[in-house]
């Protein structure tokens, strides 16, 4: 039998503490889900579980499903005698959520309990300020902490120019240099990686994403671009875990989710807090900064101080989850399956979630 240490899986006292709760059941985390059945990591090492059917017929939208990452609460400590099932999900410090295809509404967990969010965005021609703007947008949605990586610093010709362009977006965000094609050309990420620490990568296709993983995991364990070119497999052809550890300590998700991530949920406040702050000094409190008199976001424009390009960006997103309205924590907090038990309460929901964007 073996004796894992949770810790190292970033368990930590908060989730010991809530799965007291539950006497009688195992805790493990999700470390890679396969439609219903998810393999998890428990105190007794991996084993398979699918979820309770009471948990599945109570799920609204997919919020309530376990998603990779997830601490979860299981009916036993392994699989010897069948697969477990899981019954509890521990209450989630942060998660990555999509709308499901086709639905107004239901949203899909794609990765739960992560503390740092690389944002990967490369030198080259793939540098795009309003992308970036995004990435940043969904990364302080779901709670994890953001890090901008710029990557191929070996292909820019003026670095000192493109930083100064992404501190301008990157509000409440550090912001770091990668290159995968020099020894150590990834050290400045380093520091933000701990044991215990969950971390993951987002950014388009192709910016050095499983590159910099394979640097973190020591060996070539993610198929990269020139590989899966060869072999005419596709993307991922080595089958790998979707929850890692890292051998200098840290866990890694890398589901093809978190790379296929949408940019459909946000909170614009943490993304542009450079416009919040603006917006607080215009005279009127709904100002849409447009036309009102005593506009502090417009004025920032005319004096050069905000370039005009991110108010529209800003706009633009504002537009986007506008109706949609609720933000993938509230959903998770709020339970829509009691939220919208009644109409009057999904308009009392509607009308916070547009309180809450005008502030
Ligand atoms: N010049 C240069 N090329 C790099 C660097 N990092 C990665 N690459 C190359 O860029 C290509 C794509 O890298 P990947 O690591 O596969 O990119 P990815 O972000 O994982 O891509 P997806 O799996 O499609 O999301 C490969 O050919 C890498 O060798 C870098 O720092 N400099
Ligand atoms: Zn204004």
């Amino acid at each position: 039998m073996e004796n894992i240490n949770l810790e190292l899986y970033g368990l930590t006292p908060r989730f010991s503490q809530e799965a007291t709760l539950y006497e009688g059941l195992f805790i493990a985390r999700v470390t890679e889900q396969h439609r219903d059945l998810y393999k998890l990591i428990g105190e007794r090492g991996e084993y398979n579980a699918a979820v309770a059917g009471k948990l599945a017929y109570s799920a609204a939208g997919g919020a309530d499903f376990p998603a990779v990452g997830d601490w979860v609460m299981t009916d036993r400590a392994d699989d010897s005698a069948g697969t477990a099932v899981i019954r509890h999900i521990l209450t989630r410090k942060s998660l990555f959520a999509r709308k499901a295809a086709g639905t107004a509404v239901a949203t899909q967990i794609i990765a739960a309990n992560i503390d740092t969010v690389f944002i990967c965005m490369a030198l080259n021609a793939d540098f795009n300020l309003r992308r970036l703007e995004r990435y940043l947008t969904v990364a302080f949605d779901s709670m994890a902490a953001p890090v901008i990586v710029l990557t191929k610093a070996d292909l820019c010709g003026d670095l000192a120019a493109r930083l100064a362009e992404v501190s301008a977006v990157a509000v409440g965000a550090d912001t770091v240099v990668s290159s995968g094609k020099e020894d150590g050309g990834h050290r400045d990420i380093l520091p933000y990686i701990g044991a215990g620490k969950t971390i993951a990568f987002i950014g388009s296709s192709g910016v050095g994403k499983s590159t910099l993983i394979n640097r973190l995991l020591g060996k070539e364990l993610l198929a990269t671009r020139e590989i899966r070119a060869d072999d005419g497999r596709g993307r991922h052809t080595t089958t790998h875990r979707q929850l890692l550890l890292l051998p200098g300590g840290g866990i890694v998700i890398d589901t093809p989710g978190m790379r296929e991530l949408q940019l459909d949920h946000g909170d614009l406040a943490g993304a542009f807090a450079d416009i919040e702050a603006l917006a607080a000094n215009c005279k009127y409190n709904d100002c849409s900064h447009t036309q009102e008199p005593g506009c502090a976001v417009r004025k920032a424009i005319e004096t050069g101080a905000l370039p005009a390009e991110r108010l529209a960006s800003y706009e633009k997103l504002q537009k986007e989850i506008g109706y949609e309205g609720l933000n993938s924590r509230q959903l998770e907090q709020e339970k829509i399956r009691r939220m919208f038990g009644g109409l009057g309460e999904m308009k009392q929901v509607m009308r916070n979630a547009k309180n809450k964007h005008k502030r």
